[in-house]
């Protein structure tokens, strides 16, 4: 018998409620009890819901109150110094993901990170030399207990030592030659300790993540798997264990793992279709196969026959009682379910498969590869049907867009002048001060805002009304601006629910879902829009709304627009043509919009990228394609304007190194990026490969409520001016303010352009 498995559901709930329940909680609307018996009952829910669709192998420890990382990192002792001091629990560990401010404390956040190429962030880990770890297996052992207690046998997800040591970093002054895999041999008692643990308690099967088996490894590191997992699988011959990896194929790090006794491992079989062949033939035969058939990255419904036809291979190959049917990843980063879609177009609704629907895609497909066809035969005629349907619409296909593609020539894709000249031009024409400041764009979406908004979408108010309110939160914003002396101006994103899904909504070949809710990171979440069909711009889209803004100052409004790589890489994309024709349908919009804004006497742009470096294949070899096509797209996007109109880019989260000469070839006026969560080393790229172009280095993290203090300030900007050249340097934070309320986002402002004025001076 196949099985039906899952390896990991969203934890925030049908409506989210983790979400609020998290929030309540730091609040202080609602105390802990109150929280831990909430996730206890979100928990069961996500159980019962997988039971009830009749997997056989169901994940616990896959919940979170923030990340999974740093829940792992706080059960295996790795707390940082510096919160040391705090009260061990719930405020210890949400410290650590948010940073804490309160009489006598104040400590920063730890540095977050994106989850390999998904928009999901966790918190890295922070190694030190001498690491003492220490383990406290409650949360494990309990959440399996819990599920026990329901009637149902889960399969405990834990990150496994070697990818956990290659997700973290070395504290800070360490010396230069420690690696956290050199813990390796400390790290893995305790290991050993939580799997004789989950045994004691019952566990039969358990669910080791090795995600890093897909990245480039050097094959040194056979010795690291080869240690950890002949030490594992001797804890208890009841406890077997399943590796899994995503997101890329396995390759030759096989090696790293064939030889040792493990039972199972699961391949993504959506990303890296091609590996089932060669895993088949070197599968030992005490090895069972988990098939990631079940896209866990995307909401298209599965092609079953498709699915079907590579089951059938492994069992012919290996049996079917060696044989798992699996999503190719977590089901964590897609929606809860389609159950509340209530506005999708129902022709539409008919292609997509959430969450919970995937569950029981997985349990289809199995019954039919255990059962016969026949068992199910009405989900089989159905699935066939949607994926005719999908296939055959009318609405997919815009005969426009393939004729504009077909017109785009080499000067689409380049400026008309290079950088030195256009500086000059557009120093001209904007007269900026050195160190210029400005704002990455957005300012606080505060509760008033996003209350009007939703007024306005049930229609309690009436368009004039919101547009109304919109242009008064821009103005007030503006005067804020103009009033601590910011040099160049946004007009604060009010009108915005989210940077992608607001251009997806002025786009054709988008339909958004109304509940399809994925977190990003902590309690946040987002929406992503889902891009079904060609992409078009039937209209402008910011042009309205900027020209106000513009209106209401003499100083120079920045246009603040979403890139073609971040608007691909944050929706859930067609899986029907190649992502680069999708990436360059996008481009053609945003050209468009470009376009539109200078005519309409806007001086300086900016298109943000945030998500081209998680773009990035995970594995080197395909790097240069996407780049190529990715640089491509922004370059399309931005190139449509005059030498003396300035062009900005926004990144953020990204470690540069790696991609600066494509940072480079992307030509921006001027790029800011986030670096202040992440020390200073991201800046190296700039320093060293003497990038040309002007910089804005964010000089405080926003993702914390912390009021960075004029002299922090003044210690970056010091810092910041060992790499970069003064006369390149911009003043900013490290990314958009709208998470953030009006008091904070004033005191930091504030602070920041007051050392901006006092740099001008020093550094005159
Ligand atoms: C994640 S990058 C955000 C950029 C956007 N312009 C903002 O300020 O919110
Ligand atoms: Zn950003």
């Amino acid at each position: 018998m196949a099985l039906a498995t899952n390896l990991g559901f969203p934890r925030m709930g049908a409506n989210r409620e983790l979400k609020r329940l998290v929030e309540n909680f730091w609040s202080g609307k609602v105390d802990e009890n109150a929280l831990l018996n909430g996730a206890k009952k979100l928990r069961e829910e996500h159980w019962l819901l997988q039971k009830n669709a009749g997997l056989d192998h169901i994940p616990s420890n896959d919940f979170s109150f923030y990340d999974q990382v740093v829940d792992h990192s706080y059960a295996f002792g790795v707390i940082p110094a510096r919160y040391k001091n705090l009260n061990p629990g719930l405020e210890t560990y949400f410290a650590m993901c948010r940073g804490l401010q309160k009489p006598g404390v104040d400590v920063p956040a730890c540095e977050m990170k994106k989850w390999f190429d998904t928009n999901y962030h966790y918190i890295v880990p922070e190694f030190e030399p001498n690491q003492q770890f220490s383990l406290n297996s409650a949360k494990i052992i309990d959440e399996y207990n819990e599920a026990k207690a329901v009637g149902i046998q889960t399969r405990p997800v834990i990150l496994g030592p070697v990818s956990y040591l290659l997700l973290g970093k070395p504290i800070r002054g360490a010396p230069q030659e420690f690696e956290p895999i050199q813990l390796l041999n400390r790290l893995l008692p305790l290991y050993e300790e939580l799997l004789s643990k989950l045994a004691g308690a019952g566990a039969t099967w358990i669910q080791i993540d090795e995600p890093y088996l897909v990245i480039d490894l050097p094959s040194t590191f056979k010795k690291e798997y080869a240690s950890a997992y002949s030490a594992l699988t001797k804890v208890s011959p009841q406890l077997k264990i399943l590796i899994a990896t995503y997101f890329e194929r396995i390759g030759t790090n096989l090696d790293f793992i064939i030889d040792t006794p493990i039972n199972a491992i699961h391949i993504d079989l959506v990303r890296a279709p091609g590996q089932l062949e060669s895993i088949l033939k070197r599968l030992p035969a005490t090895v069972s196969l988990s098939l990631g058939l079940i896209n866990g990255r995307n909401i298209w419904k599965t092609n079953f026959d498709a699915a079907l036809t590579e089951a059938q291979k492994a069992i012919t190959a290996l049996g079917s009682e060696r044989v798992f049917i699996a999503p190719s990843c977590s089901l964590l980063h897609t929606p809860h379910s389609i159950q509340s879609e209530k506005k999708i177009d129902p022709e539409i609704l008919d292609w997509l498969s959430f969450a919970t629907e995937k569950i029981k895609e997985i349990v289809t497909i199995s019954k039919a590869l255990n059962n016969n066809a026949q068992s199910v035969q009405i989900e089989l005629d159905a699935n066939r049907k949607s994926i005719q349907s999908r296939k055959t619409s009318t609405r997919i296909h815009s005969t426009i867009v393939q004729q504009k593609m077909k017109t785009l020539t080499p000067d689409m894709f380049k400026r008309k002048d290079p950088f030195r000249e256009r500086q000059l031009k557009q120093r001209q024409k904007l007269g900026l001060p050195s160190f210029p400041t400005t704002t990455v764009g957005s300012f606080p979406q505060t509760k008033e805002v996003r209350a009007v908004r939703a007024k306005f979408k049930k229609g309690e108010i009436d368009q004039a009304q919101y547009d109304d309110f919109i242009k008064k939160e821009i103005e007030k914003c503006v005067r804020f601006q103009e009033e601590i002396g910011i040099d160049v101006l946004v007009h604060g994103e009010f009108e915005r629910n989210d940077m992608v899904e607001y251009f997806g909504e002025n786009l054709q070949g988008y339909i958004f879902s109304g509940n399809g809710w994925v977190q990003s990171y902590g309690s946040r979440c987002i929406k992503p829009p889902i891009i079904f069909g060609d992409v078009f711009r039937p209209n402008p889209m910011t042009v309205e709304i900027v020209k106000y803004a513009q209106s209401l100052t003499s100083k120079p409004m920045k246009g603040m627009l979403t890139g073609p790589v971040t608007m691909l890489q944050w929706s859930f994309v067609r899986d029907d043509q190649p992502r680069k024709d999708t990436t360059f349908q996008l481009a053609l919009a945003i050209r468009e919009e470009v376009h539109d804004l200078e005519a309409a006497g806007i001086s300086v742009i900016q298109i943000d990228e945030p998500a081209i470096r998680e773009g990035l294949p995970l594995r080197k070899e395909d790097w240069n394609e996407y780049l190529n096509w990715a640089v491509d797209a922004f370059l399309l996007s931005s190139t449509g304007v005059d030498s003396s109109t300035q062009i900005h880019t926004h990144m953020c989260y990204s470690d540069f190194n790696d991609i600066i000469e494509s940072i480079q070839r992307m030509d921006a006026d001027v790029i800011t990026i986030e670096n202040s969560r992440s020390d200073l080393k991201l800046l190296n790229a700039f320093e060293k490969r003497e990038y040309t172009n002007e910089i804005g280095p964010g000089l405080y993290d926003i993702h914390s409520p912390r009021v960075p203090s004029k002299e922090e300030l003044k210690t970056r900007l010091q810092a910041i001016l060992k790499y970069i050249s003064k006369n390149l340097i911009w003043v900013n934070p490290d990314c958009g303010l709208k998470t953030r309320g009006w008091s904070e986002v004033e005191a930091a402002l504030k602070n920041m352009t007051d050392i901006a004025k006092e740099f001008r001076t020093i550094e005159a």
